[in-house]
């Protein structure tokens, strides 16, 4: 396992849902970080999909200290200085390039970069990278899918996300070679605009509650 893959792991510290978050209003970012903390997901991923993406990942790293804050969507490597320099502790992409690739290979930062193909499996691989972001997990095979890769890829681990819900989380997290997943479930775009903070608590609870096998 890479030095960076380590660092990733130890902030995960075995939660088992990593929360996908798209916050519009800045103001939300901070108690919304901080329910979910409550609720038991720490690790929350902030997405580069809204304007004020940098803004809210900046206050919930300084206000929030018991949350651990990451970026989501970084497509290039001005994003990932970007999200970075705005206090991120680690970096999520849907895919990956050699220039993500080359950004996260001079940073401090650990890349979480997204890898569905064997091919694309490989080229991580080369990278240094054995944990990965399946995405879209389920749209692109499921959990049928992500089991096929475990032969040939028995190094490699991941966090399926796309499609993941309460639903059907557990059928990823019984794969052996799922660390964790991804999903938006935990912060519906309806509560918080709501700022039903309890509401997305209670959520986090339950999914804080899904436990690795
Ligand atoms: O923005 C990114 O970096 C992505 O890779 C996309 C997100 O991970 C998914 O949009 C979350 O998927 P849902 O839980 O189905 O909403």
């Amino acid at each position: 396992m890479s030095q960076k893959t380590e660092k990733l792991l130890s902030l995960l510290d075995g939660q088992p849902v990593i929360p996908v978050l798209k916050i519009e209003n800045v103001e939300d970012a901070v108690p919304l970080a901080r329910a979910l903390a409550r609720g038991g997901l720490k690790v929350i991923e902030i997405t580069l999909r809204t304007k004020t993406a940098l803004e809210s990942i900046r206050r919930a790293a300084a206000e929030v200290p018991e949350a651990v804050v990451g970026a989501g969507t970084i497509l290039d490597a001005r994003q990932f200085d970007e999200a970075a320099k705005a206090g991120s502790r680690f970096i999520v992409s849907p895919g990956l390039s050699r220039e993500l690739l080359s950004a996260a290979a001079g940073s401090e930062v650990p890349l979480l970069p997204g890898a569905i193909t064997p091919s694309e499996l490989m080229t991580a691989r080369e990278a240094g990278l054995d944990f990965l972001k399946f995405f879209p997990a389920e749209q692109a095979g499921g959990a049928a899918f992500l089991k096929a890769l475990a032969s040939p890829f028995a190094g490699i681990r991941f966090c399926p996300t796309g499609g993941v819900s309460a639903r059907n989380a557990k059928d990823y997290l019984d794969l052996s070679n799922v660390i964790c997943v991804g999903g938006s479930w935990v912060a519906p775009d309806d509560l918080v605009k709501a700022q039903d903070w309890a509401g997305i608590e209670a959520l986090a609870r339950d999914a804080a509650g899904l436990a690795k096998h």
